[in-house]
């Protein structure tokens, strides 16, 4: 997750025109577009889920949460900040 997250900060930084990563950064629709890619993911997995797919929903779950680091890394936030809040929970 961490090198995935690097992979994500650098693609914020250098914007390579065929990256899809920098596509969500620059997009004309702004956070909204990584916002509706997060609802749209969400529903693929609960249908995977409900197949009891576990392939299905494994994959689902990450492009899930591939799509929560972008919108971390939008909002200045890193993986860190989400492990101190569960650590804080355990
Ligand atoms: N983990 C991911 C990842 N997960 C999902 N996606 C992309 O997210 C997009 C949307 O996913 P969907 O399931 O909705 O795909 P789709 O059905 O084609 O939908 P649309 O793109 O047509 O909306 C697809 O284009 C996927 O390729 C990802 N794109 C990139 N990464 C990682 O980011 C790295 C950098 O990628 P680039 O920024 O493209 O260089 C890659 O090496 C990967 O490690």
């Amino acid at each position: 997750m961490d090198a995935l997250f690097e992979t994500i900060e650098a693609r914020k930084r250098d914007l390579p025109e065929d990256s899809y990563t920098a596509s969500l950064f620059t997009h004309e629709k702004g956070e909204n577009a990584v916002l509706e890619k997060l609802g749209e993911e969400s529903t693929e997995l609960i249908l995977a889920a409900k197949d009891d797919e576990h392939e299905e929903l494994a994959a689902e779950s990450a492009d899930f949460l591939y799509h929560l680091l972008v919108l971390l890394s939008m909002k200045g936030m890193d993986p860190d900040d989400l492990l101190a809040e569960l650590e804080s929970r355990f």
